[in-house]
């Protein structure tokens, strides 16, 4: 056997990866796929397109090589979290769109769930706050919009799972219903502390147990796929969420370590070990990725948008052709002219969580230009992670040394070094910034054997390029300040 394959199914594209033994990409595929905004503040995805997207990169992937099935030791899924898909069991048609994560149609609820005291006994369960981000009352709002559906999950007829469930359930002969530990605790449903889905949370949310899948370690062998797929008789031996996957390929296996993952959002999460603890300054507790079968927290502080501020350039403004073109267009300008751009475009998360908050660029003059603009969004998710890594700091004793960073941002070599001067530390980037999809690959080969201990695996790493900080720290300081007197101004605004 000479691969493991990792399937990548992110928020804008499904990719998949083949490595080898070393731990290199042999070949990548990839395909973006169409982003809905039915109406202010909703997001969605076609589960269908998820789905075909994802398996013709699969057997694309292989084809590239020359690989044929046998030549893979097995699959290992991530996945973007919390994104909602309800199916029917007889049929696997979904009864909606797949719900995504950064959609916030159910706000009003969460607000009410927050006034009504819930807050500290959910938390304490699930290791989360209430936020319309995670996947319970989205699950819950297609139980009580699409008619029927409530009746029919009562009787056991719906399946509900976040997006690795879906693929699997589809690619795997029997229709294994499954997730793993890792997105488990990303829906609110999930007893983080005693791993296992928890009555009292299903009550809150009024989500019929019977339309939750199983939950698998996720360095487990959970099934086979389907001999018409193309990809027939693979073991899918890994799953793990996309930033838990991230952490895991960045071989943050010790308490202390921690990486932050620059893709649609941005995702900084620390390994805390195997004790359960609840942050004091607003980051989540959520269930870290482990090669052994037992329970691994990390804080996580999550930004919603990330590089997809720099999609917005590209999409919505049109000042540049391709996400690629933000760092020229920045670098045209020695500074973002006074411009703060605060991409609130669905809320704030970390530690904010302010899902009223809207977009907002502050500073706008006669001379402002697209290249300040440009500048502007890339600053402004420095800015974010910085605020997530004060918080982060401020939770242990020993303050974060350097960064580790990966996603399809972290390419962009401008906000990288305004990352370091922002934070005051070092930001440390791997060659191989497909971190995500070698971690699940990670998972999935040391189930079978394919790699036999996660030490064999830290010798494959290679070499970093560091970002050393090298704006004046008063500098540094102010321009953070200003950009919080824009936050604030930012926030309670949507109606
Ligand atoms: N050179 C670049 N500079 C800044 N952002 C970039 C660059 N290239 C890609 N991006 C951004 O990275 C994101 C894609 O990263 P990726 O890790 O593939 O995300 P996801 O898994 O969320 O789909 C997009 O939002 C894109 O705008
Ligand atoms: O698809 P990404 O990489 O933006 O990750 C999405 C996260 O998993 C959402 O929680």
């Amino acid at each position: 056997m000479s691969y493991v394959l990792a399937l990548d199914q992110g928020t804008t594209s499904s990719r998949a990866i083949l490595f080898d033994q070393a731990g290199n990409i042999a070949a990548v595929a990839q395909k973006e796929f169409q982003q809905f905004y039915p109406q202010a503040g909703w997001v969605e995805h076609d589960p269908m397109e998820i789905l075909t997207s994802q398996m013709t990169c699969a057997v694309e992937v292989l084809g590239k090589v020359g690989a044929r099935p046998r030549d893979v030791a097995a699959i290992g899924i991530t996945n973007q979290r919390e994104t909602v898909i309800v199916w029917e069991r007889e049929t696997g048609h979904p009864i909606h769109p797949a719900i995504v994560w950064q959609d916030r149609r159910t706000a009003g609820f969460c607000s009410e769930l927050e006034q009504s005291g819930a807050g500290d006994n959910i938390s304490n369960r699930s290791g989360l706050v209430i936020d319309p981000y995670f996947s319970a009352t989205k699950i819950r709002w297609i139980l009580d919009n699409v008619p029927g559906a409530r009746a029919r999950a009562e009787r056991g007829e719906l399946a509900f799972g976040t997006v690795d469930s879906w693929l699997v359930w589809h690619l795997t002969s029997g229709h294994r219903h499954v997730t793993d530990v890792t997105n488990a605790s990303r829906t609110l449903l999930f007893n983080v502390v005693e791993g296992r889905w928890d009555p009292e949370l299903l009550r809150i949310f009024g989500i019929p147990e019977s339309m939750l899948p199983d939950v698998a370690w996720s360095s487990e062998r959970v099934g086979e796929v389907t001999t018409t797929l193309g990809l027939g008789g693979i073991s899918i031996a890994g799953i793990a969420g996309d930033q838990q996957a991230a952490l895991f390929g960045q071989l943050c296996w010790n308490p202390g370590d921690a990486k932050n993952t620059y893709g649609t959002g941005c995702f900084l999460l620390q390994n805390i070990g195997t004790n359960f603890m609840r942050s004091k300054y607003k980051l989540i507790t959520t269930i870290a990725a482990s090669a052994q079968h037992r329970l691994e927290y990390a804080f996580e502080g999550s930004v919603f948008i990330g590089g997809a501020v720099v999609q917005w350039l590209r999409d919505n403004l049109r000042i540049i052709g391709s996400s690629a073109e933000v760092g020229a267009l920045a670098a045209g300008e020695k500074d973002a002219g006074g411009l703060i751009f605060v991409p609130a475009f669905v809320g704030l998360g970390a530690p904010h969580w302010d899902p009223h908050a809207s977009g907002l660029l502050i500073g706008l003059r006669r001379d402002t230009r697209p290249g300040h603009i440009a500048r502007a969004a890339l600053e402004s998710i420095a800015f974010q992670v910085a605020d997530v890594l004060e918080a982060m700091d401020s939770e242990t004793p020993q303050p974060l040394a350097a960064l580790r960073v990966d996603g399809g941002a972290a390419v962009n070599d401008l906000l990288m070094q305004f990352q370091a001067d922002v934070l005051g530390v070092p930001v440390v980037r791997p060659q191989v910034t497909e971190t995500t999809a070698l971690g699940a690959a990670y998972l999935a080969g040391l189930a079978v054997g394919f790699w036999h201990s996660p030490e064999d695996l830290r010798s494959s790493r290679k070499a970093d390029t560091r970002f050393e900080p090298k704006m004046d720290r008063a500098e540094a300081t102010r321009l953070r300040a200003r950009w919080h007197q824009a936050v604030e101004r930012s926030k309670n605004w949507a109606e």
